[in-house]
């Protein structure tokens, strides 16, 4: 067997990484505030259910709870926040802030994700809901944009909640507001006994209707949630899908018992490895995967960073993309996911380029938008 020759020690340090452009397709909106603001809005609305009232405290009860190693555990930090994103206010300012935050972390291009049904217990109805995170995201693009800084163009995905009955309606709210920032569609939520399937009516009209949407699955479930979300749904993209690694063998032995870890695998042992029909499947059509890891850890998806699947994956020339999740549970942000990479996987300015080129290939923005990002921003950072 041949080896692969030594890599060049090319790591990026932590300033360059926070300081290259960036693309982000997987962030959900409630699950990226600032301690601070839950801390403030609980005031405002009175709400005395917090765990924690003190920022730095809060921050780590969010972290720790929800490093918990199930998706349900994790999912239960959600209702915090939840019960202070109830009023238009509330809304435009955690979308103006996170504008901001990924700005300032150098992200270019983000979609931000949420479920306008989780919101109305404020008595707003789903359309008041849209407009009002349209209108702070507007404000934060507007906002760096003023400040003279790299710009970052925000875009939203509106979320059914799968274990729900809402997916037509949301689907329906989402080809209305198109024009207002919202670029496409997603299902998330407890992944296990809620099969994308039962919301087929929502994915048949949205293909009518010529938007886009990606599904969460392939994250607390393996390859029959990924194969329904693709062959029955349609999915555009695959919300994790790091249970893809199920249907990849190498020398008859699933590859995530092979002890040697993703980043030393030679050519020879890349070369082996032999896909099952939906991983081929998903690699041909190049459907992109929305890869979080240290969301994947928390839950239990993933062991270690070494070992997360995103290295064989993106090895392997999958459609990769590098995302955040939720950077208030997990405590992290896109610099800190490539930074973890980078210490623990041995990524390198190409790899983290290659995500950042495939993001925004996968981006559900026009081409002409996509291709002007990735030209005039992305390559003259990583290639100067
Ligand atoms: O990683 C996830 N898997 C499934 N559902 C998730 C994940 N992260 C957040 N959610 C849920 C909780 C949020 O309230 C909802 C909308 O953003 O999406
Ligand atoms: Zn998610």
């Amino acid at each position: 067997m041949t080896t692969e020759p030594p890599t060049p020690t090319t790591a990026p340090s932590p300033e360059q990484i926070r300081a290259l452009p960036k693309a982000l397709l997987h962030d959900h909106l409630d699950g990226g505030l600032r301690p601070q603001t839950i801390i403030d809005l609980a005031d405002e609305v009175g709400y005395d259910g917090l765990p924690a009232t003190e920022e730095s405290a809060l921050a780590d009860w969010f972290a720790e709870s929800a490093d918990s190693g199930s998706l349900e555990r994790y999912l239960s930090t959600f209702d915090q926040v939840l019960a202070v994103m109830q009023t238009p206010e509330a809304l435009t300012r955690v979308a103006r802030e996170c504008v901001l935050d990924l700005a300032s972390d150098g992200v270019v291009y983000a979609e931000l994700r949420y479920a306008p049904e989780q919101h109305l217990r404020g008595g707003l109805d789903l359309d008041e809901v849209v407009l009002a995170v349209h209108r702070g995201v507007q404000e934060g693009m507007e906002e760096v944009a003023g400040s003279g800084r790299r710009p970052i163009v925000a875009r939203t995905l509106l979320t059914a909640m799968r274990h729900a009955a809402r997916s037509r309606e949301i689907a329906e709210l989402t080809v209305r507001h198109l024009g207002d920032g919202v670029a496409g569609f997603d299902i998330a939520g407890a992944e296990a006994g809620f099969p994308p399937s039962r919301h087929l009516d929502a994915f048949e009209f949205l293909r009518r209707e010529n938007a886009h949407f990606t599904i969460h699955a392939g994250e607390a479930f393996g390859l029959p949630s990924i194969w329904e979300a693709i062959q029955w749904c349609g999915a555009e993209r695959l919300g994790h899908g790091v249970r893809l690694v199920d249907d990849l063998t190498l020398d008859g032995v699933p590859v995530t018992e092979v002890e040697t870890p993703y980043a030393e695998w030679t050519d020879d042992m890349l070369a082996a490895v032999r896909l099952g029909a939906l991983a081929a499947y998903v690699r041909d059509r190049r459907i992109p995967l929305e890869m979080c890891p240290s969301s994947n850890l928390q839950t239990g998806a993933a062991p270690t960073i070494a070992a997360h699947p995103i290295t064989l994956l993106d090895r392997l020339r999958f459609r990769v993309t590098l995302n955040t999740d939720n950077r208030l549970m997990s405590r992290t942000s896109m610099s800190g996911e490539m930074g973890l990479l980078v210490d623990r996987a041995g990524w390198e300015l190409a790899h983290l380029r290659r995500v950042t080129v495939n993001a925004l290939k996968s981006a559900f923005l026009p081409f002409d938008e996509r291709l002007a990002i990735i030209e005039d921003v992305v390559k003259p950072a990583y290639d100067g």
